[in-house]
């Protein structure tokens, strides 16, 4: 059961029992959200649904030693040299230390298994690094003859070992902007009527430019990720993380991450981290994680409410923050303006919007120390309201940090966590983008993917991509989730530049996850100059450019921008 079979439920009970008029009749009447969204919770409880949920959802796994030492086992079984799938045991090591009780052998035990897969991996450093916790968490002396060896053979190999992969620093390649200094100088905010803000340039950009270098305000980890990556800092540290002491359900790499966490979003999490990660999809976590860290940049509620009720605060961005004292609040202010595109939803999005809100807030209130920080009604009124501004503006704004680099057999090309970039936030859509988003861990760099006339707008592209989905496709998901009709020039088939050319596409049509990632991965080739790589990959995909003569970086590139320029949108799936 998750939250959408909830609203769905309630909504088809409404119809059936002729109430869904008078209903959302009342629902649309309600003026302020918090009213809409406690409408909607009085109604779930009245017709017990939050019962329900309580009954057949647990809030938090427990601790248990049992399900510990399974995991365990199933790892070993990846493990086995029938099977050397290491990255999988990794995985499952993972879980079984987070289900081992505090203090048991089993958290030691399964330290000590994961350090045998690193040095499988000839990761010595990291298998003395699980050796070290291994026996700080007591482990067994009926075994430690095994770990004594394996920490002996480790420490002869561990000179051997490569240094490890420096990640690349991407410089920005102009100077910075005079306000918005993780920007380049030639960029400028601009608004129009039908498409809002957006970002132009003041001067020509040609591909491979890095023109900015963006950390989010917050960011939130897959769940699929909780046993691969650090909650805290979303580092793929999977090779010394610790678990949670209370859930079982996330892991730090270090114990100040893990402080960090405890102080702020996890205190209010942890209670209910299951039920979380079970009902609620990733543009909830973030929504929530949002509202959350914003609540923990202030030692009360009253002290956000006035904060975010101020009349200079209402509707910033990124370009009205003072970057002479960028403090979280102040970084704040440009995501509190991120848009909502509230006035352009139905009743019915609202409505099964407050039903998401409803049992989020309903779970967070009244099962984690949230409750004591909200006080009264105004506060729970307060905070219910931010959170819905957040469910709003994550669909519109939010970007998944994904990974497209494939360093070692470890890394796969996939997102693994979603942020709040106020920068970034402001890019507007296009079917064919002209610049494309590269993370290092969180830090994610915007790159001039094809040329950019001076006095042009920059786009970005939501996941709707011109090479991977038709325009029906498109635009279905573009009106849905961001509440605008594209007319870009993939979409514009009576812009000049396509007069005469093939509206259908004449290369395979690349439509599944994989692909799109794919397509992600040598995005980054191109980026980082690898552009034969990336010649090749437009090749196979049928461009129509003799990509596979090209013997120079500096050819590849010309013929690169060519492409870009003039072939790639005709391949458009119209
Ligand atoms: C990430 S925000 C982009 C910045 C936004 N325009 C603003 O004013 O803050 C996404 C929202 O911008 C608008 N948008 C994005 N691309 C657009 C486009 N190509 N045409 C019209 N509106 C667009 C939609 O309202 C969408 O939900």
């Amino acid at each position: 059961m998750d939250v959408y079979d909830v609203s769905d439920d309630l909504i088809k009970k409404l119809n059936d029992w002729k109430l869904i008029g008078i209903i959302s009749g009342k629902f649309n009447e309600l003026k302020e959200n918090y009213s809409k969204v406690n409408f909607v919770e009085h109604a779930l409880i009245d017709f017990k649904y939050m019962e329900k949920i309580f009954l057949n959802v647990k809030l938090r796994e427990n601790k248990c030693n049992k399900r510990s030492v399974e995991f365990r086992m199933l790892g070993n079984e990846q493990f086995s040299l029938k099977n050397r799938k290491y990255f999988q045991a990794l995985e499952l090591y993972n879980k079984s230390i987070c289900y081992a009780e505090p203090n048991s052998e089993h958290l030691s035990i399964g330290y000590a298994n994961r350090s045998a897969v690193f040095f499988e991996w000839k990761r010595y450093r990291e298998c003395l690094a699980n050796i070290e916790l291994a026996r700080k968490a007591n482990y067994p002396e009926r075994l430690r003859h095994k770990l004594d060896k394996r920490e002996r053979d480790c420490q002869q190999l561990v000179q051997q070992q490569a240094p490890d992969i420096v990640p690349y620093d991407f410089k920005l390649s102009f100077e910075p902007h005079a306000q918005v200094p993780y920007i380049a100088n030639c960029l400028e905010l601009r608004e129009t009527a039908d498409e809002g803000r957006f970002i132009a340039t003041t001067r020509d950009l040609v591909v491979g430019d890095v023109i900015a270098a963006e950390q989010p305000f917050c960011s939130s980890l897959l769940p699929p990720m909780r046993y691969i990556r650090c909650a805290t800092c979303k580092q793929e540290r999977y090779l010394t993380l610790i678990p949670c002491d209370n859930c079982c359900s996330v892991m730090f790499c270090s114990e100040d991450c893990k402080q960090l966490a405890n102080d702020s979003f996890h205190k209010y999490e942890c209670p209910i981290i299951d039920l979380l990660h079970r009902m609620f999809n990733k543009i909830h976590g973030i929504a929530l994680r949002t509202t959350l860290s914003a609540l923990n940049l202030y030692d009360s509620i009253e002290e956000l409410m006035a904060y975010c009720e101020q009349p200079s605060n209402q509707q910033k961005c990124v370009f009205d923050l003072d970057f002479t004292q960028l403090t979280p609040q102040e970084h704040y202010r440009a995501i509190h303006g991120l848009v909502t595109n509230q006035h352009m939803r139905s009743v019915s999005d609202l409505f099964q919007r407050s039903v998401v809100c409803a049992v989020l807030k309903h779970f967070i209130i009244e099962y984690t120390p949230l409750k004591d920080f909200l006080g009264g009604e105004d506060g729970r009124n307060f905070f219910t309201d931010l959170l819905f501004r957040h469910l709003q503006t994550s669909p519109s704004n939010m970007h998944g940090i994904d990974l497209v680099e494939q360093v070692n057999e470890t890394k796969d090309d996939q997102t693994h966590s979603s942020g709040a970039y106020a920068f970034l936030s402001l890019l507007n859509h296009s079917c064919a983008p002209n610049t494309l988003r590269i993370y290092d861990g969180t830090k994610a760099y915007l790159f001039v993917l094809r040329p950019i006339k001076a006095g042009e707008a920059l786009y970005d592209n939501y996941g709707a991509h011109f090479a991977i989905f038709s325009k029906k496709e498109r635009q279905e998901r573009l009106s849905m989730q961001y509440r605008f009709n594209c007319s870009c020039e993939a979409c514009e088939l009576d812009h000049p530049k396509y007069k005469g050319m093939p509206h259908k596409a004449t290369v395979p049509m690349v439509n599944d996850d994989t692909d799109m990632k794919l397509l992600g991965a040598y995005n980054y080739d191109f980026a980082i100059g690898n552009y034969q790589k990336y010649c090749d990959f437009l090749t196979e995909y049928g461009a129509a450019y003799p990509c596979a003569q090209i013997s120079s970086a500096e050819e590849c590139l010309k013929m690169a921008l060519h492409i870009m320029a003039d072939a790639v949108p005709l391949k458009a799936k119209m």
